[in-house]
């Protein structure tokens, strides 16, 4: 797990490097100079390459003035073009250009006409505090569409490091060397596209630094993979759980088809699909392995509910349900009643946005995995709103309602109630496809009958099925991807997983 921060938190952790460990800022400036300088020599290591390096009157503009001296150094062909206000200027930032002078780097006020190899782009870092207009949204402009390799130092400029958010106009880089830890801007999109390769460099700030601050976002690495379930010779089927999904309908079985399956490559012990009569054939023929438990209109819902749950270790409810009375009769006594972990996705999600007064009935632990559209009707707010705010509007629901929420996205956010969230990187364009949520509930929902504590169940459910995504992206590619092929990519993960631990 690593942490992601907002701007906030960065500056603090800065502060708390300077103020509380004693370092200077100098040398951190020094040393994020010296690692984005490493970068581009790695990548250009002849010194007749044509660096323009573009700063501004913040401290990030000082790191561009002190990579332009470096490099310049090294013997290569350095411009920089200073664009902010030299009067204005941080003390750092004076220092540097001080610095620079003496060394012999010429400091242009004009944006230089040259044809350059490299611009590296030092105008705003995590200070951008306002839409980018007017000389700056130009210069930014002309940065972008100049031809040349584009290192953005810290972030790229207009970029929100909070939201990803594009601040008017932004630099597009191909690189971008930033410091300490990875910016939450740069994760989420559209961020993430003008990011580029992203390196994070090691300049003296670390989680130490972070003191007391508890930072809101959070990221899986493969390395989490060992907080699985343990699995032990002396067990039985029994021992891995046993889920209850409600899922399917009329016409749509495929959605407990593939939930149920996703469950069982998830390790559950036992599976119980609770469907509609109609379901009955097509779920023997294609997932033998479940254990059936049919309704229909004549059936005593409340009766049917309580047998189910006394057996259930954990609930997925929702996925192809419909909206029916009967599907609404059906989740309202499950929510009613249920004592442990539960997941409602899809259906359920929509019948809980026409029955918002549903929330308060629900006793035990509960997720949610809405995408932007079912999220939008929970919420009544736009999906462009959504979208725009994705970490907050999951954070604020979570904590609302005291619950965990998966919203899903291309980069599915997982919040918990108490405000801290998972952002997820794993998976790609090819999981856009039907029936790919289906194997979402599955995967968590065998993680909660195994008793993985809740927050982690659904953080790490996501990251799996995103990295069963990307194995099958392997096998099949993106365009013909369909979620059998996720369910399958789930054979890959964990069978690496096993292999890993014997090692
Ligand atoms: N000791 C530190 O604090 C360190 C800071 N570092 C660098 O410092 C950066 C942060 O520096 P600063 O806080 O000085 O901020 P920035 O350099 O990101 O820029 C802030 C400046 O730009 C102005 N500004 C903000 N938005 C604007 C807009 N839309 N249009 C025009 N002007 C705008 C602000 O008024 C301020 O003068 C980091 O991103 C990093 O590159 C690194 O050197 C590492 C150590
Ligand atoms: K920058």
């Amino acid at each position: 797990m690593k942490y992601i921060l907002n701007s906030r938190e960065m500056k603090q952790c800065d502060e708390n490097t300077m103020r509380r460990r004693g370092m200077l800022s100098a040398v951190l400036m020094e040393r994020a100079a010296l690692a984005t300088m490493q970068e581009i020599v790695k990548r250009y290591p002849d010194p007749a390459t044509k660096v323009l390096v573009v700063c501004g009157s913040g401290n990030n503009g000082g790191d561009g003035v002190a990579v332009a001296r470096l490099l310049y150094l090294k013997g290569y062909n350095v411009t920089i073009y200073f664009a902010g206000n030299r009067e204005k200027a941080t003390e750092e930032t004076k220092r540097q250009m001080f610095i620079a002078e003496q060394y012999g780097v010429e400091i242009s006020d004009e944006y230089p006409k040259d044809i350059v190899d490299v611009i590296v782009d030092a105008l705003f870092g995590i200070g951008l505090s306002r839409e980018v207009t007017g000389k700056y949204a130009e210069i930014l402009q002309k940065m972008t569409e100049q031809d040349g390799y584009k290192v953005a130092v810290d972030i790229a400029s207009g970029i929100s490091a909070d939201t990803g958010a594009v601040m008017g106009t932004a630099f597009a880089a191909d690189l971008t060397v930033t410091f300490g830890f990875i910016k939450a801007g740069q994760l989420l999109y559209p961020g993430a596209e003008y990011t580029g390769e992203l390196k994070v460099a090691d300049i003296g700030i670390d989680e130490q630094s972070l003191y007391e601050i508890k930072p809101e976002l959070k990221v899986l690495e493969t390395s989490d993979l060992k907080r699985l379930p343990r699995r032990v010779n002396r067990s039985n089927k029994g021992s891995y759980g046993k889920l209850l999904i409600l899922a399917g309908s009329k016409q749509m079985a495929g959605a407990a088809v593939f939930a149920a399956k996703a469950a069982y490559r998830m390790g559950c012990g036992l599976v119980r699909v609770a469907t509609v009569e109609e379901n009955r054939i097509i779920l023997q023929e294609q997932v033998p392995e479940a254990v059936l438990a049919v309704y229909n209109n004549g059936t005593d819902v409340v009766k049917f509910v309580e047998t189910q749950l006394h057996w259930a270790d954990a609930v997925v409810a929702g996925p192809g349900i419909s909206q029916s009375d009967l599907s609404e009769r059906m989740l309202y006594e499950l929510l009613k009643r249920i004592q442990v972990p539960c997941l409602c996705d899809a259906d359920a999600l929509n019948l809980l946005s026409k029955h918002p007064d549903w929330w308060k009935l629900v006793q035990s632990p509960l997720v949610i995995t809405p995408h932007l559209g079912e999220m939008a009707r929970l919420t009544g707010r736009p999906i462009t709103e959504i979208r725009d705010r994705l970490v907050q509007i999951a954070q604020e629901f979570a904590m609302e309602h005291q619950i965990t929420v998966v919203l899903k996205d291309a980069r599915t956010i997982t919040a918990q109630p108490d405000g801290q969230s998972y952002i997820n990187v794993s998976g790609n364009h090819g999981m856009a496809t039907a029936g790919a949520g289906d194997v979402l509930s599955g995967v968590v929902g065998a993680l909660l009958a195994q008793k993985l504590d809740i927050y982690l169940a659904a953080a790490l459910g996501v990251f799996i099925h995103g990295l069963a995504g990307d194995a099958a992206a392997e096998r099949v590619g993106h365009c013909a991807m369909m979620a059998s092929d996720i369910v399958d990519g789930l054979m890959d993960v964990l069978r690496k997983q096993e292999d890993t631990k014997r090692q």
